[in-house]
């Protein structure tokens, strides 16, 4: 643990049992996931908890995706111990808008009553795009149409949240824009959300904790305490241990199966 810079291995924390902890809105107790003769995801546990903000941080083909279909309930998990709400929404790398609907019809598609347009309205107000609510999709540039897909989410009020690596597509200061509105967003509805990224610094700049996969296991975990104002001050040394490893390094007995939930940090 190292106070100094307000992170700490998960492992330092878990023996603190008498600290009462909300129901997580995931859990997976390990989670196998085969394809053919593959082992993708490996006796995987996991808990989130309700407004928490993760990333999950691994290299190609570590099993990120698969973890996220998995919880997206995209993904095959019959006989397994899996617990995610049904109230849940995802963001792609790419929009997935409709092109031949306009961007307030995106967004209120399969909502049901009668303030629908009002809705979808003002979900697209709160991501910036009140004024565009008639335009369509491939008029919109990389960022609008995330902004879209964001609005898309939210309007449904979703307990989880699951980003996969929705802003990689993204010129750097688009993204850092993307990074803004997504913590508004979170304050202001408090999903628990997963985002699944390749960018360390995304993940330090946006998580209350990271996870790093490899090989389909959580080899290590970070819970980040700092204030996200005041993250460029520790983001330097996070960095290069969260690269590490990254690196595939062996890590033996400091890895934590699963860490114990706890409330989140604004
Ligand atoms: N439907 C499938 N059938 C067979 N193999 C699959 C299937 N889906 C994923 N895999 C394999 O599982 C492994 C993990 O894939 P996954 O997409 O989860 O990795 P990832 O960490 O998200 O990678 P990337 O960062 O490149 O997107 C890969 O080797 C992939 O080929």
């Amino acid at each position: 643990m190292d106070a100094r810079l307000g992170f700490t291995a998960l492992q330092s924390a878990a023996g603190h049992s008498d600290i009462p902890h909300p129901e997580p809105v995931v859990r997976l107790r390990d989670f196998t996931r085969r394809f053919g003769p593959n082992t993708i995801i490996d006796g995987l546990d996991l808990d989130i908890a309700p407004g928490e903000f993760i990333a999950l941080l691994g290299r190609s083909g570590s099993g990120k995706t698969t973890l996220l279909r998995t919880l997206a309930g995209l993904d095959e998990v019959r006989g397994q111990d899996v617990e995610v709400p049904d109230s849940r929404a995802v963001v792609f790398q790419d929009a997935r808008l409709l092109p031949w609907k306009p961007v307030w019809k995106n967004v209120a598609l399969g909502l049901k009553g009668d303030r629908v347009r009002d809705r979808s309205e003002a979900a697209l107000k709160e991501v910036g795009l009140g004024h565009r609510l008639d335009a369509w999709p491939l008029t919109l540039s990389g960022g609008e149409a995330q902004r879209v897909a964001l609005a898309r989410a939210l309007v449904r009020e979703p307990k989880l949240l699951l980003l996969d690596e929705p802003f990689a597509a993204l010129d750097a200061l688009t993204r850092y824009r993307m990074h803004d509105l997504v913590l508004s967003l979170w304050r202001a509805h408090r999903p628990a959300v997963l985002i699944v990224t390749h960018d360390v610094e995304e993940a330090i700049a946006l998580a209350d904790r990271v996870l790093v996969l490899d090989k389909g296991r959580i080899v290590a975990q970070e819970r980040i305490t700092v204030p996200r104002g005041e993250r460029s001050a520790i983001s330097g040394r996070l960095r290069e241990k969260l690269l590490s490893y990254l690196g595939g390094e062996d890590h033996g007995e400091g890895v934590v199966p699963f860490a114990p939930i706890a409330e989140a940090a604004e």
